[in-house]
């Protein structure tokens, strides 16, 4: 039986969601190794949910080193069938503004050093990427955060996020380049994050919460650290807020979801004759399929 079917990620800035209730912190082994952090479960409203802070709770880990088929890995193993995302992004748009809320419908990848499949070591699956945002999902958040009408936060239904590997942000050069592409927001984890939940079979959007206009525009300073968690907390409460409505809504309502059944059609090896090894390490992901 699922221990909770929603879980919550929680990016820079937001390392524990202050709603939760009888929490209990759970020390995740993985096939994977172990997650950034002990998971949180908790009540919200009454709903089971686990959060879990990407760089840690003390934010000790670069987005180079998360260990992310960890995280969703465990997500996975507590039956976790929705995952929300909240992140800080950069504004690569003159009209997305800081403390704005986006949910971006597409990705670009910039990163250069990740592991961002389950697979391989004689099991070989290709997903279907390309929505890689669960729409449905998506839009239980945009239909939040539009009835929430939260003063100062003017919500973007869709965009491109661009992931980049950082740590260091970009160069003037890459940000105009990006904006050049047509993509609205940067940052540097999801991508990864939403390339292995396809894969297990996890329902994935992502809050991304704009803190900063990056490097690029004329009449803004540079992104700083102290810009983005100052952001950051400065809406805060305004993304608590909107997951809580979101994890109510997400229960009483679960929409369907094509990732649910991701791999129904994406696994090439013929699994009778695969090493056992893999199909043991893989089991959670494989057993609908064997
Ligand atoms: C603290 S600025 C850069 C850092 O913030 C974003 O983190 P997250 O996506 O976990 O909210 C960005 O991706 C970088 O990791
Ligand atoms: N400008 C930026 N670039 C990359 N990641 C970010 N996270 C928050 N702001 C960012």
């Amino acid at each position: 039986m699922a221990v909770a079917e929603i879980g919550i990620i929680g990016g820079s800035g937001l390392y524990k969601m202050e709603a939760l209730k009888e929490v209990e912190e759970l020390e995740v082994k993985t096939p994977f190794g172990s997650p950034s952090d002990a998971i949180i479960l908790g009540n919200l409203d009454g709903i089971k949910v686990a959060f879990l802070a990407r760089h840690g709770r003390n934010h000790t880990m670069l987005p180079s080193e998360l260990p992310f088929r960890a995280n969703i890995y465990a997500m996975k193993q507590l039956g976790v069938k929705y995952l929300i995302s909240a992140s800080a992004v950069g504004s690569l748009q003159a009209e997305v503004k800081p403390l704005d809320m986006v949910v971006p419908d597409q990705f670009i990848d910039r990163t250069k050093n990740r592991i961002s499949t389950f697979f391989g070591e004689g099991i070989v699956a290709h997903i279907a990427f390309g929505d890689p945002i669960c729409q449905n999902l998506a839009a239980v958040l945009t239909d939040v955060i539009a009835d929430l009408n939260l003063s100062d936060v003017t919500l973007h239904r869709d965009g491109t996020y661009v992931c980049m590997e950082g740590p260091a942000f970009s160069t003037k050069a890459e940000s105009n380049l990006y904006r050049s592409w047509g993509a609205k927001i940067i940052g540097m984890t999801n991508l990864p994050e939403a390339k292995l939940a396809r894969e297990a079979e996890i329902a994935y959007a992502t809050l991304a919460l704009v803190t900063d206009y990056d490097c690029w525009h004329p009449d803004h300073d540079s992104v700083t650290v102290e810009m983005v968690i100052g952001n950051l907390q400065r809406n805060g409460v305004n993304a608590q807020k909107v997951i809580q409505e979101t994890v109510k809504r997400l229960s009483k309502n679960p929409p369907s979801s094509d990732a649910h059944s991701a791999l129904q059609y994406a696994i090439l090896t013929n699994l009778a004759n695969a090493p056992a090894a893999t199909k043991e390490k893989l089991r959670l992901l494989l057993e609908k399929y064997l």
